[in-house]
């Protein structure tokens, strides 16, 4: 499992464009007939995909967790964003269609994907912090969701937020994770930006133009650095960080933190005229 090491504000400054994509870009997860998963020191995030094609997949612990099983002291979260697929968590089984949610607790021993169809397959994205005590698996649909609208077109940033592991849905010790849809037109993703000393965030972008990349916004915000992302990848922003970005085309994006409090407006407003 390949292992991130977060840099500081400090080293940040000085860091090239290859150094702060090698930091805080995860590419080439998703691969077709594979689980790929990666471990970030911060909040000791495990960050990962599941592609299941002709057989299920099953989740197998790291020697790096020294767990006998993955989740032994953690909790995971899970979004399909591809083809119908299925999460079997011991035994029972959560059918997940595209945008579909499911959270599995910590102490539950087997956990497998299955796509419905080899030939369109389930792209389950997987999101995963050390877990203090169990809470029930449970899964959210699309349809099942109530969204919360920020934004306008004048600014293009209309869009509508998904939560679906929160306090107010599905239980987790420190997991929070949604998802965000922008409206045709709109390509501007958490802006005006914040911060979060709180807690690191994760922004998985997704059904983004082969052709075209989303522009994500890092940093203070008196010192901002873009990281240009291409379709399922993946930045990791620490708290000292905003996360913000604007596509060359309309795109989606999967959010989730870790960390302490899990209130979602927990949030350091930033102004846009602050911006450098
Ligand atoms: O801490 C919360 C996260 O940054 C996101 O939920 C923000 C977001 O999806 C957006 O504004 O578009
Ligand atoms: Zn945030």
């Amino acid at each position: 499992m390949k292992l991130y090491q977060m840099a500081d504000a400090v080293r940040y400054s000085r860091m090239t464009t290859s150094e702060l994509r090698e930091t805080f870009l995860l590419e080439g997860l998703f691969k077709p007939g594979l689980i790929e998963c990666a471990y970030v020191d911060l909040d000791r995030t495990v960050i990962g995909s599941a592609v299941p094609t002709t057989s299920p997949l099953k989740l197998e612990t790291y020697p790096e967790l020294r767990a006998d099983f993955f989740l032994e002291r953690r909790e995971i979260g899970i979004l399909n964003v591809g083809g119908a697929g299925s999460v079997i968590a011991d035994g029972t089984t959560y059918e997940l269609s595209k945008l579909s949610c499911c959270y599995v607790g910590r102490g539950v021993k087997d956990v497998q994907f299955v796509s419905a169809d080899a030939e369109n397959p389930a792209y389950f994205y997987l999101l995963s912090y050390p877990a203090h005590k169990e809470f029930p698996t449970a899964m959210v649909k699309f349809e099942e969701l109530q969204g919360l609208a920020l934004g306008s077109s004048e600014t293009c940033n209309q869009r509508t937020i998904y939560k679906t592991i929160f306090k107010d849905g599905i239980k987790s010790c420190q997991l929070v994770m949604g998802f965000t849809l922008l409206a045709p037109g709109s390509n501007w993703n958490t802006m005006p930006p914040h911060t979060h000393m709180r807690r690191s965030e994760v922004y998985f972008y997704f059904d983004i133009d082969p052709a075209h990349r989303v522009m994500h916004l890092m940093g203070p915000t008196d010192e901002t650095k873009h990281l240009i992302v291409a379709d399922k990848e993946v930045v990791v922003s620490p708290g000292w960080s905003i996360h913000a970005g604007v596509g060359t085309k309309n795109y989606t994006f999967c959010w989730g933190m870790g960390g302490e409090n899990q209130e979602y407006t927990d949030m350091d407003a930033a102004s846009i005229a602050e911006l450098k």
